[in-house]
């Protein structure tokens, strides 16, 4: 263990009721949105091959005229209600929205800069609208946030000369101020998601970040901030010098998914998923692997059991429209959600051995154990090893509690539960009651010290 003045400041998961609500979500929502809209991967007919939101960066676009685009920002058909409607329908329980992206165009009227949605023709507060759509559909509202400002003259990828140093200065001083600006403007938010922060010159600034981190939880007791803020003293990113996770939840799980329990070392964590293969800005030509909505379904089950939240993104176009394939893929989901919600919503790791046939979760709080079913095995036969002596009283279908299903045990700890031949359109949930077993001599079982 090394000393550290600017490392984690926490160990274990966070305890308070706002904590535990967000580790509750499961299904969340991820806007990108802004200037890049407008390209949306594309420029004079020409096709950008990389992530949309990152067309700035190449250098088929002359980066003045890029930057240009805050004056052709109109988005007419933008109806923050309607998006908010659709995360609803799609059982989405929180948004994470960027408020500045790293060509730095900001989506609410910042005082610190002229490169905001104020400064284009469309005029009003994209963000105020968002949080307040949003929370009238009772949907908590999380803001990204780039620190990388690839408009803002003062940003500096490292700090090399004395001229560097004094700008970078005034960068943190507009980074700080944008921060509290946002807090402010917006006190209903629950939380911040950092992106951009991966170059040598903000990794430098461990002290700085720090009580930026701490600053900003004092003016919003319950704040919630990732592990992809600051670094501590030593450069150490999501996890400091002595391994401890920065923050409150990992967000090092962008468009990956933990493949098992000890992949997550005992923390809160969200997995952040683009519907291609990478594209989170508007992207007219979606190509490669486009995920279906099973896809997405069992990405959101697979998290919950590994006690996650699963992040589903969306990149508005231009116009401010949700485009049609991801609208059909939030209805996909937000149909199996409406029958099977249960088994996510503050559910968690249930402990039980993963199955081939699918993914357990557990109700938080609860001996309620869901089984997600995606893969019924031929035989019909669906095995089930707790993690101790436990009795099962009851199984049965969470879409239709009459049909019931009696388990034959295998063993002190496995069961088999036997399906009747094709009788489930796929994924489904069973529902366990369970509770702690009793030693053969009806003792009650102790777990083990
Ligand atoms: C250098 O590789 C990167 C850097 C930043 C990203 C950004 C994406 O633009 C998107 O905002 C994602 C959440 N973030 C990590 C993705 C890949």
């Amino acid at each position: 263990k090394v000393t550290l003045l600017h490392g984690s400041h926490r160990t274990g998961k966070r305890t308070d009721a706002a904590m535990e609500k967000w580790r509750g979500h499961g299904l969340g929502q991820f806007i990108h949105w802004g200037l890049y809209a407008i390209p949306g991967g594309a420029w004079n007919g020409k096709q950008y091959n990389g992530a949309a939101e990152w067309i700035r960066s190449w250098n088929g676009i002359p980066k003045s005229t890029y930057d240009s685009l805050n004056y052709s920002f109109n988005p007419t058909a933008f109806d923050a209600k309607s998006w908010a409607k659709t995360a609803k329908q799609m059982g989405a329980k929180y948004v994470t929205f960027t408020t500045k992206h790293h060509d730095g165009f900001c989506l609410w009227p910042s005082k610190y800069t002229k490169y905001t949605v104020a400064n284009s023709p469309y005029k009003k507060d994209i963000v105020k609208a968002v949080v307040d759509a949003y929370d009238q559909e009772g949907i908590d509202v999380i803001l990204y946030f780039s620190v990388m400002d690839w408009n803002h003259p003062d940003w500096r990828y490292d700090i090399k000369s004395k001229e560097d140093s004094i700008a970078f200065e005034r960068f943190k001083k507009f980074t700080r101020n944008q921060l509290i600006e946002l807090l402010t403007n917006y006190p209903t938010v629950k939380g911040l998601w950092f992106d951009g922060t991966w170059d040598t010159s903000w990794v430098k600034q461990a002290a700085f970040a720090d009580e930026l981190e701490t600053e900003m939880r004092k003016l919003r007791p319950g704040l919630i901030i990732g592990s992809r803020f600051r670094a501590d003293e030593n450069g150490k990113r999501h996890f400091d010098s002595n391994g401890v996770l920065m923050g409150d939840y990992e967000q090092g799980w962008e468009r990956k998914i933990p493949s098992r329990i000890e992949d997550v070392h005992g923390n809160d964590w969200d997995c952040v998923m683009t519907v291609p293969e990478n594209q989170w800005g508007y992207n007219a030509a979606w190509n490669g692997h486009i995920k279906t909505g099973l896809e997405l379904i069992e990405m959101t089950a697979r998290c919950v059991s590994l006690g996650g939240n699963f992040v589903l993104n969306f990149g508005p176009k231009g116009d401010g429209s949700i485009r049609q394939e991801e609208l059909k893929l939030a209805a996909e989901i937000g149909d199996w959600m409406k029958i099977n919600q249960q088994a996510i919503y503050n559910c968690g790791y249930a402990g039980y051995d993963k199955q081939d046939w699918g993914y357990f979760s557990k109700k938080t709080g609860t001996d309620k154990i869901y089984m997600l079913v995606f893969n019924v095995p031929v035989s019909g036969a669906l095995r089930i090893k707790t993690p101790a002596k436990t009795v099962i009283k009851k199984a049965s279908l969470l879409a239709d509690a009459t049909e019931t299903f009696t388990p034959e045990q295998i063993s002190g700890d496995e069961y088999f539960l036997h399906l009747k031949k094709g009788t489930h359109p796929q994924p489904f949930v069973i529902v366990l009651e369970t509770a702690p077993g009793q030693q053969s001599n009806g003792v009650k079982y102790e777990k083990a010290k």
